[in-house]
Order: structure tokens, then C-alpha cells, then sequence
């Protein structure tokens, strides 16, 4: 890529919608995740006319140049369809069986669709598990980045037939954002069955008008998100704003936009003011520093005052004892720990320089005490911030 591509992403602190769109159209590696509502009919089954045609649009983007990862859902409704059940099934075992029926289906047609334009397709299954564990996150990272090297388009679905709930993303949209990070991604793109982001749930307010451009993702903005809107989805867009919150905090842009009408990728990339663009506040984040959003299980907790909320959140500081109120579990120096609010609201995320009986001590006195209390300094801080990643 050039330099000056990754300038304009990595310079970000407040970027208008303009500039930030104007941006895109140098974006050279693109994560287009695709909905259930867009791929499948009402029966469930796929809708393959909507397929291909996305298939021809990311083949586009690919002989312009640009690297596509595609997370595509559908599975689990694909499956239904082609078992002729009437109705989203209920146990996980049963979305389990559709979703495996489903997965080969999807496939099926993404290698013939694809194959069809000249390119080849690969087919990635994850669970959070192969993100939260550093070694399997570091793996898939290399995966992919030597098939995005071949010129293959990865194809990316969360491992549903094996997935349990303690270690499933659980949505694809969340699964989207962080591939876009695992590919470190200039974009993400979510095609749904709305034009985005808009006032109220579409579907029920005929009145409800698009939100062209979000720069945070606030309460107010949270409660116009509503669930999902057909039968086979999961989460609504309620997950897409998880998700453009997560991408955003790596310091990648989110498009949200329709799937059922064509060309919306290509005007999202020549620029154009279509569906709703979420503006990453962050600089570029390092790796290291995403895959601690990724779910690592934090093992323990931190509780702050309002002054270390400040500093974490809108100082882009780091944690210090004397911010500290409360320690919660017993854990050692190196442990992933949260940092919570006077709330008890996960707000940040880091790697602890101190263990928890260590931090007990210190909790709420000053930096230059920590000696004197614990009969040695390593760090003035609990949390640097190079090891933080800021979730709110
Ligand atoms: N404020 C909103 N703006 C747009 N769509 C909304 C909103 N609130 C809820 N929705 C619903 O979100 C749905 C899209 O999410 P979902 O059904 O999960 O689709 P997908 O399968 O594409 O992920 C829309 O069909 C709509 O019913
Ligand atoms: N992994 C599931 C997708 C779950 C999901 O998030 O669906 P959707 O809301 O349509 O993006 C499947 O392939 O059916």
C-alpha cells in the first residue's frame, strides 16, 4: 500500500464524514461482512441472484487491486431451508446441524460463484477461541494474510457446528469487526436489508430517516438500534453497532449499508455518501493491543474513580494506584485484567504490570509511594497504556 494511504487512516483524531469518505478510496484491504437478510428468501433458502451478484462486486474490487476478506452468515438459514424446516431452531445442537448442512451449501456457491469471475475462495471457520488464545490469534493472522498474498478470498463464518456459548462471538457483525482488525483491514463494510443506520427501526416507522455519518457511538445512538429484522438473522442492529464500536476503537472505518441493491460497495469506495459511516477516533491500533478486545477471559478486576475514568477514556492516559478504588480476583503481574467504573462497566482492557495483592496495596496512593510500600518499583503505572484498549 502507500504511504500516503496509510497516513490519512493513521493521522485520524476527528476526520469529518467528508474527508473521512474521501479516504476510502484509498482503502486497498477491505472486510465486506454480508447478513442472512441479504443472502437468504423469507423460506430460508439462498438467494442466489443477490449472491452473484455481490460475488461479481467483490471480484471487481479485487481486479482493481484491493484484497477482500469476506464474512458471510446464511449458514444457519441455508441449512433450514435445505432441511425444510419451518422455524429457527431453538437448541444449539439443532442450529448446530443446520448451520453444518448450511456451511457446505454457502460454500458451494461462493467457489462456483467466485470461480465462475477467476478467483479462488477459502474457507475460514473461527471461534473466539482461536482469537482469544495469542498463538491461534497470531496463526489465523498469518492464514490470512498469505491468502490475501495468493490473491484467494478468504471466506469467514464463525465455526458454528463446533462453537459452544462460552466460546462462541456469537454474531457475525461482532465476528466482521474483529477480523478487520485480526486483517488489520482499511475498512468494513456490513451489508444488511436496511440502508443503514437509521432514527428508528425501519421497519416499523416508515417515517425513520438515515444517519448519513456517526462519530460516537453514545447511549442516545445505542437506543435507536433495534433487533433483528427476518427470521433467520442474529442481533439486529444492535450487533452492527457493537461491531463498528469495536472496529472504530482499532482505528478502522465502518460503512453500514444495503446488500439488496447493487454497486453500494464500489460507492462506498468512490467516495460516495451512501449508508452510514462510523468515524474511528483512534489512531491505528497496534495488534498487540487489539487482540486484547479480542477476549482473552480477563482474570480479574480493577475498579477506578471517576478522575481515572477521565484519564482512561478521554485523556488517553494510563492507569495509576492512586485511580485504583478496589481489586477483584487474585491474579499475577502479566494477567489480562479489566478496568471497570464506579459502575462495575468494563471501560478498558490491559495487561496488569502488578499482581492483584500487589495492586491491593497500592490502590489509591500515589505513584512515588509504591516503593515505600512494597519494598520495590518496576512500573509507576497499573495498566500502560500501550497495553490498553479502550472499549467505551
Ligand atoms: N435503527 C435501525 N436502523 C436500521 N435497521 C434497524 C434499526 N433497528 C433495528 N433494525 C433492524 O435491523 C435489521 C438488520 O439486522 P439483521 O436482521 O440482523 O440483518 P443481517 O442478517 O443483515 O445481519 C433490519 O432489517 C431492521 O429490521
Ligand atoms: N454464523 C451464522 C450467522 C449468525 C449471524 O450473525 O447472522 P446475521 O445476523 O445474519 O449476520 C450463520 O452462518 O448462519
Amino acid at each position: 500500500m502507500p504511504a500516503c494511504n496509510r497516513v490519512i487512516f493513521e493521522r485520524v483524531t476527528a476526520l469529518t464524514e467528508r474527508e473521512c469518505r474521501e479516504a476510502l478510496q484509498q482503502a486497498r484491504r477491505l472486510v465486506v461482512k454480508v447478513g442472512t437478510s441479504t443472502l437468504t428468501h423469507k423460506t430460508g433458502k439462498l438467494n442466489l441472484e443477490r449472491m452473484e451478484r455481490l460475488v461479481r462486486e467483490l471480484v471487481d474490487q479485487v481486479n482493481a487491486g484491493r484484497q477482500v476478506v469476506l464474512v458471510t452468515s446464511g449458514a444457519v438459514g441455508a441449512g433450514m431451508g435445505r432441511l425444510g424446516l419451518k422455524e429457527k431452531p431453538r437448541t444449539l445442537p439443532e442450529k448446530q446441524a443446520a448451520a453444518a448442512v448450511g456451511q457446505g451449501l454457502l460454500m458451494h456457491m461462493y467457489e462456483k460463484f467466485f470461480s465462475d469471475y477467476g478467483l479462488l475462495v477459502a474457507q475460514v471457520l473461527l471461534t473466539r477461541d482461536d482469537l482469544a488464545d495469542r498463538r491461534r490469534y497470531l496463526n489465523s493472522r498469518h492464514t490470512l494474510a498469505t491468502l490475501l498474498h495468493l490473491g484467494v478470498v478468504p471466506v469467514v463464518n464463525e465455526n458454528d457446528t463446533v462453537a459452544v456459548d462460552e466460546i462462541r462471538v456469537g454474531d457475525n457483525d461482532t465476528l466482521s469487526a474483529l477480523v478487520a482488525g485480526l486483517v488489520d483491514a482499511d475498512i468494513l463494510i456490513l451489508l444488511t436489508d436496511t440502508g443503514g443506520l437509521f432514527t428508528a427501526n425501519p421497519c416499523n416507522h416508515k417515517d425513520a430517516s438515515l444517519l448519513h455519518c456517526v462519530t460516537e457511538i453514545t447511549p442516545e445512538i445505542e437506543a435507536l438500534a433495534g433487533g433483528a429484522g427476518s427470521t433467520w438473522s442474529t442481533g439486529g442492529m444492535a450487533t452492527k453497532l457493537q461491531a463498528a464500536r469495536l472496529a472504530t476503537s482499532f482505528g478502522i472505518p465502518v460503512v453500514i449499508t444495503s446488500g439488496l441493491e447493487g454497486g453500494r460497495i464500489s460507492a462506498v469506495l468512490r467516495g460516495e455518501e451512501v449508508g452510514t459511516i462510523f468515524i474511528p477516533r483512534e489512531h491505528r491500533t497496534h495488534t498487540r493491543k487489539r487482540w486484547l478486545a479480542y477476549g482473552p477471559a480477563a482474570q480479574g478486576q480493577v475498579q477506578v474513580d471517576g478522575g481515572a475514568v477521565r484519564a482512561i477514556c478521554q485523556g488517553g492516559k494510563s492507569l495509576l494506584p492512586g485511580g485504583v478504588v478496589a481489586v477483584y480476583g487474585d491474579f499475577d503481574q502479566g494477567a489480562i485484567i479489566s478496568i471497570i467504573d464506579p459502575d462495575g462497566k468494563e471501560i478498558a482492557r490491559g495487561m496488569s504490570n502488578y499482581a492483584a495483592a500487589a495492586i491491593r496495596r497500592i490502590q489509591g496512593r500515589k505513584t512515588k509511594e509504591i516503593v515505600e510500600i512494597l519494598g520495590y518499583k518496576d512500573y509507576d503505572e497499573i495498566v500502560h497504556r500501550d497495553n490498553m484498549i479502550v472499549l467505551v
